[in-house]
């Protein structure tokens, strides 16, 4: 599951080898021989507090620490997005958010396969983007092959007609792109959201919210910012993580990120639920806040054709100016005693965070 799919989106990462070559650059003139190029490689494997501890231990370990730390800070996606998307903190010390970082959904923790670690920091920009990367979870036939995509080589959002995918809609009304299943590439026209972020972000410090997403350039009504990237989970996982998350916040210094969506057939009868845990391993959609007027963003699912679950993705609801935050309601405001002080700073904010009942 863990098949590096990232290698187009590295061909095209021009700032990132200018990064590299900066870096390189910058490397100090004295060698720092053998001990320390070692620690080269193993500091950005490691936690904060990690880190923390091991720059105390002597003055070169302390030199790359904080080389490690700021390479951490300028670039959260580390690599796996197209562009860099920074983290800007003036108010107090903290330089980043520590997270696994995946582009795209993936299945859950319990399983041996995925990373309890990930390289963030290392002088080599590509090394972490290399290392986790998804397959999406496609339908296959009784046979073993991939069903419901097209054959198209190249698919036109000029000529709808031309692909079947354009077409599919379902009673969800969710939006179709063609998938893994389908004959065309990531250039396809119809991958809109498959390619990454594409906008430049940046990830704001606030005194009261914490991390926020922010747009570091104006954004068009309708275009589309991110996708919710975590961990899906079944909704008894979801409860019982949903329950712990609500003990840790409860001393005001535990942030988490689990996103469920539920939509609703037209006929009422039945309902698609999808739980999205972006608290351990997800992208930088989980630094979206919360705003109780709805925010500057929509949610709208997406299906690949042949994708066994639909993806959850964010385009903007009206034209967004550049250095405004990014903001989506989180949901229908339940009043609960232990609820979380909403500080959206909307007319409209009704003071309490929403939250899933438990
Ligand atoms: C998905 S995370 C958003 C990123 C988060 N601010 C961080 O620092 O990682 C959701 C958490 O952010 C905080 N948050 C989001 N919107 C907020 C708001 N309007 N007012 C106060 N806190 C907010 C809450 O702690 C919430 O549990």
């Amino acid at each position: 599951m863990w098949e590096p799919d990232t290698k187009k989106r590295c061909q095209t990462n021009e700032h990132h080898q200018q990064q590299q070559q900066q870096q390189q650059q910058q490397k100090p003139n004295n060698p720092t021989g053998p001990f320390l190029q070692c620690f080269e490689l193993i500091l950005p494997w490691l936690t904060p507090i990690e880190l923390a501890n091991i720059s105390l231990t002597s003055k070169s370990l302390n030199q790359l620490s904080k080389s490690t730390t700021l390479r951490r800070s300028s670039d959260a996606s580390r690599s796996f997005e197209n562009l860099p998307i920074p983290f800007h903190n003036t108010i107090d010390d903290h330089p980043y958010a520590h997270f696994i970082y995946t582009p795209s959904q993936i299945f859950p923790s319990s399983s041996s396969s995925q990373p309890q670690r990930q390289s963030w920091g290392s002088l080599d920009f590509s090394s972490s983007a290399s290392r986790l990367g998804v397959e999406p979870v496609s339908l296959v036939d009784e046979l073993g092959h991939s069903v419901s995509g097209c054959d198209c080589e190249r698919c036109d959002d000029e000529d709808p007609d031309g692909c079947p995918c354009f077409s599919e809609m379902d009673e969800l009304d969710m939006a179709n792109e063609c998938g893994p299943s389908c004959g065309c590439g990531l250039e396809c026209e119809n991958r809109l959201t498959q390619r990454g972020v594409s906008l430049r972000l940046k990830i704001v410090r606030d005194g009261r919210k914490g991390w926020g997403l922010y747009a570091d350039q104006f954004i068009e009504k309708a275009q589309f910012v991110c996708e919710y990237a975590g961990e899906l989970l079944t909704t008894k996982e979801a409860t019982n993580r949903q329950q712990m998350y609500d003990k840790l916040a409860s001393d005001g210094r535990f942030s988490s990120a689990l996103l469920v969506l539920r939509e609703h057939l037209p006929s009422g009868k039945a309902c698609m639920r999808i739980n999205i845990d972006a608290t351990r391993m997800g992208n930088v959609a989980r630094f979206i806040n919360h705003s109780c007027d709805g925010g500057n963003l929509v949610t709208k699912l997406v299906r690949s054709s042949g994708a066994l679950v639909p993806r959850i993705c964010f385009f903007a609801s009206r034209d967004i100016k550049e250095n405004e935050e990014l903001a989506f309601s989180y949901g229908e405001v339940r009043l609960r005693s232990n609820g979380l002080q909403c500080f959206c700073g909307s007319s409209s904010c009704f003071g309490t965070l929403p939250s899933e009942n438990t």
